[in-house]
């Protein structure tokens, strides 16, 4: 699409895809030459194990329903069966034929469209006046937003390419319920807020002084965010709390893992193997770790022989680690200096995450593993007052753990110098680099005082690399750098049992009820397409009696701690949220995570699923498909079905196939196919580190120069 089309979706009047609860049911139809190694992590050949057929049979999770769904037609039935599961009876799906690569639809418009919607700040401040209340399953909730003027709904997904989808701009006004559409002057529209929801603005001249995330910069309006999270708890046990490994964490070592580029130095098989110094030893010790996982095994030498790094594993296997132990290492080795306090502080490490959440929590590993050196993490992202973020910055800071807009803002400020920075490292680096936080991260790599990627190590790791997110890494990464991908690049983690039910969605309350209440107190997170729908959801459920919190991007940072809070404590097992959960929370005990909303993108799938089965641990995903939405998902989650073992539903795979257009480039993500180095497939690197479709216009080329 190209431009027109980006103004046009904006303008185009939008009708919500929920309808509030007392509305009637109307759903009545439809529903390279490079070198390359292969191998295993322990060398042992892989084992599929059992199906999960039986297994899922026996958890009587909807137990007295259908479980057969076999024809081909059922996708077309009325609620009443398309809310039963076709689980049980799937059938494997490996070899009908798939392409094992989409195509790119173009994006260019897209970029465009950010830029251009780039220019206003105002939706950093406009989220934060004049929301209703909300109170969790304490207390009421008010879902009036009268002040979302420039709100934009996560989630909303449905169209274009992996990079091109452009989401309907939508705005919830006056008690909450009626949507308007925002076509809003150009000066006023908000910036991209991508699939993770923190907002990304920009101030247009001074753009790195943006306040993505809070709108408490100098630069914006709007309330001053006077937020200071409390401290995390200092004594030694709570620093090396820790929940255990499950009983699959051992299968981990059958998973192949392929690596490639040039001169890959060697895996390691155990923690002695990577000769980190004592402290470092203590504190993986005190952790719990006695045994490295796939992504470790390979990461840490890489990282440690300074190599730059693309690392690609499941979710759940101890990324975190694979990165924050051989910087700390290198670290130590180099006879770091206690960073004092001063105006302006020269971090060497500088770590980015998309969401506040998982930054915070990235922060706590660091901390955790630095325990007892002179190294000093620090965190800081939008939502929380500003001072507060500069206060713990000029304080001593070696590792700066930061969600972009907060750290453009502290750059601005000029509260941290670039020089010293030695490693750079993007955790869910497919979603840093993608439209809402690409252009961010490129500002970054483009500040004064930043050493080039020459002189600096950067490392990028995900559960998910889409082909295109690959190629604009290489913007980043040195020409040389090493390719990890435990077992398949985008591939649903193994010990989530997956199942896919036919849900249209005037029923999905009631079906969620029912497994809510099947499930009892196990801790499960539940998924919605919006923010209004999330606390929509959690109002609902808490009048079922069902203990609910909720966490979404309209919320204050404090309440979304808070909820956070309460679900990890099990206070309220049940957390509904919307995408901006999806990614890196790694919460203990999560046993089943609901798609009440299947997401846009099958990545987003592959996230949210992993927020349990973590660590060998075992979990359980639902997901409520929606052949009036869905159908775009039908072949990529057949796929990603297959590739994890799970039994695929016939319906699903009728769906699938009716959709199967060759050479598909829709609006879930192709690269769902890609299992391996762009660099060494049929995809080539251009000099720019673009692919054709994905090239940023000149106005872009310029501003990312
Ligand atoms: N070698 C290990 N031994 C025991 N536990 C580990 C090990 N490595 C990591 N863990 C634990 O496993 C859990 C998941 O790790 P982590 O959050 O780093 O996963 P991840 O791969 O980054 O997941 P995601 O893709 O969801 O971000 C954490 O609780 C972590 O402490």
């Amino acid at each position: 699409m190209g431009d027109e089309d980006w103004e046009a979706e904006i303008i185009k009047p939008h009708m919500p895809s929920y309808v509030p609860v007392f509305e009637k049911d109307r759903y009545s139809s439809g529903a390279n030459g490079d070198t390359f190694n292969r191998t295993t992590a322990s060398s042992s050949e892989m084992n599929d194990g059992p199906s999960r057929r039986d297994h899922f049979m026996r958890g009587g999770f909807l137990s007295g329903r259908s479980m057969g769904n076999r024809d081909a037609g059922e996708s077309n039935k009325r609620e009443n069966t398309s809310t039963m599961g076709g689980f049980g009876v799937g059938k494997s799906f490996g070899n009908r034929g798939f392409s094992n690569k989409f195509e790119e639809g173009d994006s260019s418009g897209f970029w465009r469209g950010f830029q251009d919607g780039n220019d206003s700040e105002a939706s950093g401040s406009s989220r934060r006046g004049g929301r209703g209340s909300f109170r969790g399953c304490r207390g009421g909730f008010g879902l009036g937003n009268p002040n979302r003027e420039y709100e934009q709904d996560e989630g909303t997904q449905r169209t274009g390419g992996p990079f091109g989808s452009r989401r309907p701009v939508l705005s919830g006004a006056g008690n909450g319920d009626t949507y308007q559409s925002r076509s809003g002057s150009g000066s006023r529209r908000g910036g991209y807020k991508g699939l993770n929801e923190e907002v990304i603005t920009s101030s247009g001249k001074n753009s790195w002084k943006s306040e993505a995330e809070g709108g408490e910069s100098g630069d914006t309006q709007g309330p001053k965010v006077t937020y200071i999270p409390p401290p995390p708890p200092e004594d030694e046990d709570s620093i090396f709390a820790h929940y255990q490994t499950g009983i699959n964490f051992d299968k981990y070592d059958t998973i192949l893992v392929e690596v490639s580029g040039h001169d890959a130095p060697p895996a390691i098989l155990t923690f002695e193997e990577a000769n980190l110094c004592q402290t470092l030893n203590n504190n993986i010790a005190k952790a719990g770790y006695t045994k490295l996982t796939p992504v470790q095994k390979y990461s840490i030498p890489i990282i440690l022989a300074g190599r730059d790094l693309m690392a690609c594993a499941q979710t759940g296997s101890g990324k975190t680690a694979a990165f924050l132990l051989p910087i700390l290492a290198h670290m130590m080795h180099d006879g770091i200096t206690a960073s004092r306090f001063k105006e302006l502080q020269e971090p060497e490490c500088i770590i980015v995450a998309p969401t506040r959440e998982l930054i915070n929590q990235i922060y706590l590993e660091a901390r955790k593993f630095s325990f007892g050196t002179c190294v000093r993490a620090v965190v800081i992202y939008g939502g929380t007052q500003l001072g507060y973020s500069i206060r713990q910055i000029v304080q001593g800071c070696n590792i700066l753990c930061a969600t972009p807009g907060r750290l453009m803002d502290i750059i601005g400020k000029e509260k941290i110098g670039l020089r010293q920075v030695k490693y750079l490292v993007l955790d869910e680096a497919d979603r840093m680099l993608d439209m809402g936080f690409g252009p961010e991260m490129k500002k970054l790599i483009s500040c004064p005082g930043m050493p080039s990627k020459e002189q600096r190590q950067t490392l990028m790791f995900s559960a998910t690399f889409p082909e295109e997110i690959q190629r604009l890494a290489g913007e980043f990464l040195k020409s040389n750098y090493l390719f990890v991908a435990v077992g398949q690049v985008g591939g649903a983690c193994r010990d989530v049992q997956q199942t896919i039910l036919q849900v249209g969605q005037y029923s999905k309350r009631e079906k969620l009820v029912e497994i809510l209440r099947s499930i009892g107190d196990e801790r499960t997170m539940v998924f919605v397409e919006t923010k209004k729908k999330a606390d929509f959801i959690a109002t609902f459920l808490c009048q079922e009696k069902i203990s609910t919190t909720s966490t979404n991007g309209d919320r204050e940072q404090r309440e979304r701690e808070q909820a956070l809070g309460d679900f990890r404590c099990g206070k309220c097992p049940v957390l509904v949220a919307t995408s901006v959960a999806a990614r890196g929370l790694d919460i203990e005990n999560v046993q089943h995570v609901i798609n009440f909303d299947l997401p846009s993108t099958i990545d987003e799938y592959v996230h949210r699923i992993g927020r349990t089965g973590r660590c060998g641990n075992t979990g359980r995903a639902i997901s409520f498909f929606d052949p009036e939405s869905d159908n775009h998902l039908a072949q990529p989650l057949v796929k990603v079905l297959s590739d994890a073992q799970q039994d695929v539903p016939a319906w699903l795979e009728e769906i699938a196939f009716s959709t199967y257009v060759p050479g598909f480039s829709g609006s879930s993500r192709g690269n769902v196919f890609a299992s391996v180095d762009t660099r060494k497939g049929k995809s080539t690197l251009n000099t720019a580190g673009f692919s054709s479709s994905q090239a940023p216009n000149p106005v872009d080329d310029e501003s990312w120069d």
